[in-house]
């Protein structure tokens, strides 16, 4: 079953088309991840699938499977500093006045299951890069969404917690459907079960490859090769 079906989408910006006719299908509990040179427009894909660039969508359509719910989960973590994790974790409900014991209970395990229970006592700033994503990604959990947009959600992160957040994302959120922006060629090998680029002149999405084996995949020969010959496309598309 497609959770998110694109067709035909053409969105535009300012009169100045960004791309014209693209197709692009999730899959329910697959991870899709997009690759494409800066400015190309996956970002801006993202957001037109989120609701969120409706203005700009001059032609096709998007459609989200019913009661589907979307989350975002982005390269900056959005925490709130004056806020403490649990109501970080529990913003949705902090904000629309939901929040209860239950709330404050799920948060909490929640931060629990990301690692960050011996900092739950911490003020935002005092938090590493990692930590806060791994809060980004507790709250994330916490909206019990079936789709979840990544927009470079680990970019900003030193080499080993990325790989760190990446196997835990790939665990919490096995079952989810996921459309993952990366420029990381490796991280794009370990987790995605279909590589798409997104490429310009004429802008055009095409599938790179799909895996069948478990996420997060181990580091092997085939997949260093992979690695390079994404290297190699993302290097051919010249803006
Ligand atoms: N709201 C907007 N109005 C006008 N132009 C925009 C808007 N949003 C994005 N753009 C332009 O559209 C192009 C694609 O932007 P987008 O952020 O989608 O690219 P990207 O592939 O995600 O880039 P990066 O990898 O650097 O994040 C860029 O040239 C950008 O300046």
């Amino acid at each position: 079953m497609n959770v998110v079906d694109v067709k035909d989408l053409s969105l535009t910006y300012a009169q100045r088309p960004l791309f014209e006719n693209l197709d692009f299908k999730l899959k329910q509990g697959e991870w899709a991840v997009l690759l494409g040179r800066s400015g190309v427009g996956k970002s801006s894909l993202l957001r037109a699938i989120a609701g969120l660039e409706n203005e700009a969508i001059t032609a096709g359509s998007i459609v989200i499977q019913p009661n589907f719910k979307i989350a975002w989960l982005a390269q900056q973590d959005g925490l709130y500093p004056w806020l403490n994790l649990i109501d970080n974790v529990q913003l949705v409900h902090h904000l629309n006045g939901t929040k209860n014991a239950e709330t404050r209970e799920q948060a909490l395990k929640l931060l629990f299951q990301v690692g960050m229970q011996k900092h739950l006592h911490k003020p935002c700033y005092q938090l590493s890069g990692g930590q806060r994503q791994r809060v980004a990604l507790a709250r994330t959990l916490m909206q019990q969404a079936d789709i979840i947009l990544m927009d470079e959600p680990f970019s900003a992160l030193d080499a080993v917690t990325r790989l760190q957040l990446q196997d835990l994302a790939g665990e919490l959120l096995a079952e989810k459907s996921i459309l993952l922006v990366t420029h990381d060629p490796q991280e794009a090998v370990r987790l995605g079960d279909r590589l798409y680029i997104l490429q310009q002149k004429p802008p055009y999405l095409s599938l790179l490859t799909a895996f069948h084996q478990p996420r997060p995949r181990q580091w092997v020969a085939e997949q260093h090769q992979l690695q390079q010959q994404l290297i190699q496309q993302l290097m051919e598309d010249s803006l």
